[in-house]
């Protein structure tokens, strides 16, 4: 049982609140959509009115991605969105960021810089070596208690998610509450079960792909975005020098050798796109696999019409779709039909359940809507989906495992 802010007496704890706010970045490097930070209103307006002091902790982006930003312009959001202060503090755990957390009063939030800045932070760790992390020991005792509302990072087993449980009293927020509830059953879901799998974070889609057809949870599995273009390759397909250079550049080339032993072992059940987009003279252009590789320049940016009408016709059978990672290219108009079409046809089946930041976002500006769940999560809500074990979930079960050091 993980306890929840019921379980929490709020009024002056100090309280450090992981949220998911790793949101799609502008070109000038600030905040281009709010939907993850709107998320995450509910549980902390309910610890600011209840006397909380909060401190914020999140990751943004990757090392040496162009959204790997720091969390101002984020702080800077949230103050509007709840309607009071929120300063941003340009450090996580030095004396600067103790100093911060320890001089809020009740009913203040402070927001403490990207945790990715440290390098501790992207990489795993089983929680009690979490817990000894420089992020872990040195934020720890300025805290009282820890929250947990970043259900989109709970499949990552790194120190904010994982090694603070085992030092302070944890709790779920909200957010972490509701998705657990509604994606904790999946095993009762309707069938047939199909699993969508686009977007461009192909490892874990060969994961969660292996998981679920191993389980009998999926009864088949739609490839599409990146993750098709692996799946063409690993089927014989040369998609051209665009689309193999990107997954090449992503460091994904191993993985073509797994979607390989995939489709040895379930072949049956993975459909691969039958046709692709790719942009010539300025506009889209569809190609048969049968009429692949493209020119040189014309990446594989979309699934194409033939494609659609084979998923569309799988969909119809299914009780439940599984849905994550858009179908294409969708920040360019020519190539979200794709994404738009498929996702529009999801909405038909009994259940439909979407996981995604991007395909969360890609949904919004595209106008498609009428799901059963849209998840905060991506690769987390997969996971869940797979009837795996959360690691940032487990370490709430599990609870503190030894005290942290005393405050000074
Ligand atoms: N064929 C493709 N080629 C290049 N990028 C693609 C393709 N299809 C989808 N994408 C990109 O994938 C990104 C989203 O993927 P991902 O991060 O896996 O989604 P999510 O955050 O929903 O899990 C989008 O930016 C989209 O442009
Ligand atoms: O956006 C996220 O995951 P998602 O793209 O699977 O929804 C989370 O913030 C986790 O980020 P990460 O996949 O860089 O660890």
């Amino acid at each position: 049982m993980i306890d929840t802010l019921d379980d929490l007496d709020v009024e002056g704890t100090t309280v450090g609140v992981r949220v998911d706010i790793n949101s799609p970045i502008g070109d000038d490097g600030t905040l281009a959509d709010d939907a993850r930070l709107r998320a995450h209103v509910d549980t902390l307006s309910e610890l600011l009115e209840r006397g909380g002091r909060v401190a914020v902790l999140a990751h943004q982006g990757r090392p040496g991605g162009d959204d790997f930003v720091s969390l101002e312009s984020h702080a800077e959001r949230l103050s509007k969105l709840l309607e009071r202060p929120v300063d941003h503090v340009d450090t996580t755990f030095s004396d600067a960021a103790r100093e911060a957390v320890r001089n809020l009063e009740n009913g203040d939030c402070l927001v403490l810089e990207n945790t990715r800045f440290y390098s501790e932070e992207y990489m795993e760790f089983d929680p009690e070596r979490a817990a000894e992390t420089h992020l872990v020991e040195g934020l720890a005792p300025a805290l009282d208690v820890y929250v947990n509302d970043a259900f989109a990072a709970a499949h990552r087993s790194q120190p904010s998610l994982v090694g603070f449980p085992t030092v302070l009293p944890g709790y779920a927020g909200r957010v972490m509450e509701s998705e657990l509830d509604v994606l904790g059953t999946i095993e009762e879901t309707p069938e047939p079960r199909i699993y969508v799998l686009g977007g461009a974070k192909v490892p874990d889609s060969i994961d969660v792909a292996w998981s679920v057809l191993e389980k009998g949870l999926a009864d088949h599995v739609l490839t599409a975005g990146v993750v098709g273009n692996v799946f063409l390759i690993a089927d014989g397909v040369d998609v051209g020098d665009a689309s193999s250079d990107f997954i090449y550049d992503q460091g994904y080339w191993d993985e073509i050798d797994r979607a390989a032993d995939l489709l040895d072992a379930y072949g049956d059940s993975i459909a691969l796109p039958r046709d692709v987009a790719v942009e010539r003279d300025g506009e889209r252009h569809e190609l048969g696999v049968n009429a692949l590789p493209p020119g040189d320049e014309e990446a594989a940016m979309d699934i194409g019409s033939s494609t659609l009408a084979y998923y569309e016709r799988l969909l119809e059978d299914a009780g439940t779709v599984i849905l994550n990672g858009p179908a294409g290219v969708f920040e360019e108009e020519a190539f979200a039909t794709g994404t738009r079409q498929l996702y529009g046809a999801a909405t038909d089946v009994e259940m439909s359940i979407v996981g995604g930041g991007d395909t969360a976002s890609a949904l919004r500006s595209l106008g498609v809507d009428g799901f059963t769940h849209v998840s905060t999560g991506g690769g987390a809500a997969l996971r869940m989906l797979t009837a795996e074990p959360l690691p940032a979930v487990t370490a709430l079960e599990d609870g503190p495992k030894r005290q942290q050091p005393a405050d000074d």
